[in-house]
Formats: structure tokens, C-alpha cells, sequence
């Protein structure tokens, strides 16, 4: 019989890493990225891997519960879920939202349990000799194809030098941040980050992406930035020219009401993201693909719960993406890889990225990843890495994302984007 993996201690680490300016509906990213990294130590001397975001209240809440979690067994996830949930049930003001980007309605029992589920599995699949996928079901697919992410942006954060992606404002440089990001990684399927300009700017620049990229198929992602009269009419001018639409308007009403006349499937991580939503979504006929994402949506195996949910409505999946590093992108991959019905290319901001915690690192090829060997997740922490991005942390001074708090201190009239053009 397998021994028991009795987690004897827990590390929570936040750690910035340096993340250019992006630009989206709500402002631009600043200077650093943060993430929590978790490592459960156990009894026999393994430790198990997870990631999530690093807000502060984000943080609280992991430290609350993993105050709690020594002499748990990793291969308990059911009652460390039922642990989470009641320890944070416990303590006020356990909503604290401000993690996600603009994820803002998803189950927070959910979000705090995901990366000590990612850990347990990594604990598990070391114990058994036998990577993460297998947990999961086995692998359905080798490769997991991922989609080039495009941003508009700023050529460099104010008062520091230019990135090496340069600016992008035009039709013309997003074909050219498109056209490197596929040679680099070979992905065969393309993103726009929207919501930044005015809707026509943005149809012109996926007209070019099309006219540059013939047959990879495009997506725009304005996140929620326009009204539904505005949703219908984007979506039928990019009428063959979008594989799917994501989040042209907020909430599940003004989705359906696009939905209703939109010619392509309409996806979000904005109007669904919480098991509680998805009947309400399903009736008013809302969304036709969700994008998953575990550290939202509890973890790898509750994921896998909401991809038989979709399957059962006739729901497609992709797989939505923050900025995060290594221990995460290996977690999605089993996840994907383990998933049949996960069959858009996925997500990632990972082109975006130029430092990580993890060793080695993952290698795209063809613009997919093959899933790692394992045992578990297949990923080693390099304590140099992790050290130097926490020192990078202390200093930065950042405690929570905030995109328009940023941009406000360059551009102070900016408005959010929410239901705006
Ligand atoms: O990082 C960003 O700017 C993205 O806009 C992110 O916050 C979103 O959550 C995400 O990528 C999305 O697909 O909506
Ligand atoms: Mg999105």
C-alpha cells in the first residue's frame, strides 16, 4: 500500500517578476507581476509545488489555512477542501477579492484551495512515482498546444528603458509582436488582448492579423468593454474572421443578448467563472466555449468538474491565463493534457516573462508543450530563483495588482472599460 504523505510544514513565498507594459480595459500592467509560490513539505522529505496570485488578502487567507494543514495527509483533498472552506468561513472579511485581474465573482474557497490542490497532486504523483496526468485520468493528448497572446502596449514602463517587444498601438506592430511570438514559440493560433482602443481600431487590427496569419485561427478579447449593441455589431463585422469571441460585454445578459446575433461562439472568463453561475448561463444561452482556469476554479480536479459540466451543455473549453510562471504553466499542461473536451489552444502570458522559479524550464515546440515527465508535476524549484524574485518582492513595494491605479499616475483622467464603447 502507498505510504501516507503526511505534510508536515508549508512555505508560502510571494515573489514579483518583472512584466512589461501591458495594456488592457482596465489600465496597464506595472512593473511586476506577483505570485505566491507554496511548497508542502511531508514527513518522508517530499515537497510538493503550487501557484497562485499574491494579493494581500489573497496571502492572509493561504497563511490562515496553512497554519492548519501539518499532519494532514496529501492525498486527502476532499477534507483539505472541507478544511479551507471552514477556515476561511471563520475569518472576516474572507471575500477580499483583488487577485485576478478582472476576476472578480469567482468562489474564493475555490481560489485558495487550487494551489494547495496543485501541491498535493505533486506530492501524490512523487509518491507514486507518476506525473501529474495520470492522476487525472491519463494523458488524451502528448501535446498541449497554447495560442500566441497579443497585447497593445506601451514601448517601455515610464522612466525605464524600452522592452524588447516595443510599442504596439497599430495594426501593423500587433502583426509584428504576432509574427515573433510564433517564430519564437511556433503557436498556431492567435490572441488579442482588446478593450484597449475603440472598437473599429481594434476590427482593423484583427483584419490585419487575418490578412497576415491566413487559417491560424484569431481571437479578440476585449474584456466586457462594450455595450451589447456594440458586441453585436463587432461581432458581425468580424464575421469569419474570429474563431471565437471572448467577453465582448459584461454579465451573463448582455452576453446572451450578443450571443443571440453573434455569428461565432462567444467565450468568457469574465461572465462564468464559479459553478454557480453556469445554470443561469446555460438557460439565458450566454456563452458557447468557458475558459478554465484552475486557480480560479479549485484546482486541477475541480477543473476537470467543469469540463464535464461543459460537455454535458455542449459548452466548449479553452483555458484562460494571468501572468504566472513555471509551477503554473506545468499545471495546466497535465490538466490540459488529461482533458478531452480542452481542445482550443490554450492561453498563457508566458512569452511575456523573462524570469521564473522553476528549473528547467518548459520548452515550446510547434507552439505546444509536451507534458512533463513527472514524477508530479515534473518541475523543479530553484532556491537561487525563488530567493532573488522574493528579494525582487520585499523591494518592488507592490502588494496587489492594480492596472488602473498605475495608469492613473500617467494618464489621471483614464476611465475603466466596463460596458464603455
Ligand atoms: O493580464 C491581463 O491584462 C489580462 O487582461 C488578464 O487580466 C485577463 O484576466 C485575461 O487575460 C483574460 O483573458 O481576460
Ligand atoms: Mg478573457
Amino acid at each position: 500500500m502507498t505510504p501516507a504523505a503526511r505534510i508536515s510544514r508549508v512555505e508560502i513565498t510571494p515573489v514579483a517578476f518583472a512584466d512589461p507594459p501591458l495594456l488592457n480595459a482596465v489600465g496597464v500592467h506595472e512593473p511586476f507581476a506577483l505570485r505566491a509560490v507554496l511548497q508542502l513539505h511531508t514527513d518522508s522529505g517530499l515537497v510538493g509545488l503550487g501557484e497562485t496570485y499574491a494579493d494581500e488578502t489573497h496571502l492572509e487567507a493561504l497563511e490562515a489555512v496553512a497554519s492548519d494543514l501539518p499532519g494532514l495527509d496529501a492525498f486527502d483533498t476532499g477534507r483539505i477542501y472541507a478544511l479551507v472552506a471552514d477556515v476561511l468561513s471563520r475569518r472576516s472579511g474572507a471575500a477580499g477579492d483583488g487577485v485576478a485581474g478582472m476576476i472578480t465573482g469567482a468562489s474564493v474557497v475555490n481560489r485558495v484551495f487550487s494551489p494547495f490542490e496543485v501541491a498535493c497532486l505533486d506530492i501524490q504523483g512523487r509518491t507514486a512515482g507518476r506525473p501529474v496526468v495520470d492522476l487525472l485520468g491519463g494523458r488524451v493528448r502528448d501535446r498541449v498546444p497554447y495560442s500566441a497572446y497579443l497585447f497593445y502596449k506601451w514601448a517601455e514602463h515610464p522612466g525605464a528603458d524600452p522592452d524588447e517587444w516595443g510599442e504596439a498601438r497599430t495594426p501593423d506592430q500587433l502583426v509584428e509582436q504576432a509574427a515573433t511570438m510564433i517564430e519564437r514559440y511556433g503557436f498556431g493560433a492567435i490572441k488579442l488582448k482588446g478593450g484597449v482602443l475603440p472598437p473599429d481600431d481594434e476590427i482593423e487590427a484583427i483584419r490585419a492579423l487575418h490578412a497576415a496569419f491566413p487559417g491560424v485561427p484569431l481571437r479578440l478579447d476585449p474584456n466586457a468593454a462594450w455595450t451589447p449593441e456594440t458586441g453585436i455589431r463587432v461581432a458581425q463585422a468580424l464575421e469569419g474572421l474570429v474563431q471565437y469571441l471572448e467577453d465582448p460585454s459584461p454579465g451573463i445578459h448582455g452576453m446572451a443578448r450578443v450571443a443571440a446575433s453573434a455569428p461565432m461562439p462567444l467565450a468568457t472568463n469574465m461572465a462564468v467563472v464559479a459553478f454557480d453561475q453556469i445554470r443561469e448561463a446555460v438557460a439565458a444561452d450566454a456563452v458557447q466555449v468557458i475558459l478554465s482556469d484552475h486557480h480560479f476554479w479549485g484546482g486541477l480536479r475541480r477543473s476537470q468538474g467543469l469540463a464535464a459540466v461543459a460537455d454535458t451543455f455542449g459548452i466548449g473549453l479553452s483555458m484562460h491565463s494571468n501572468s504566472h510562471l513555471g509551477i503554473s504553466l506545468a499545471a495546466m499542461t497535465h490538466l490540459a493534457a488529461a482533458t478531452p473536451n480542452l481542445d482550443y489552444a490554450c492561453d498563457t502570458h508566458w512569452p511575456w516573462k523573462t524570469e521564473d522559479v522553476v528549473k528547467p524550464g518548459l520548452t515550446f515546440i510547434d507552439g505546444a508543450l509536451e507534458v512533463p515527465a513527472g514524477p508530479g508535476l515534473g518541475v523543479e524549484l530553484d532556491p537561487d530563483a525563488l530567493g532573488a524574485l522574493h528579494e525582487q518582492y520585499l523591494r518592488c513595494g507592490l502588494r496587489a495588482r492594480d492596472d488602473t491605479g498605475y495608469i492613473r499616475r500617467f494618464d489621471p483622467g483614464f476611465v475603466r472599460k466596463l460596458g464603455y464603447w
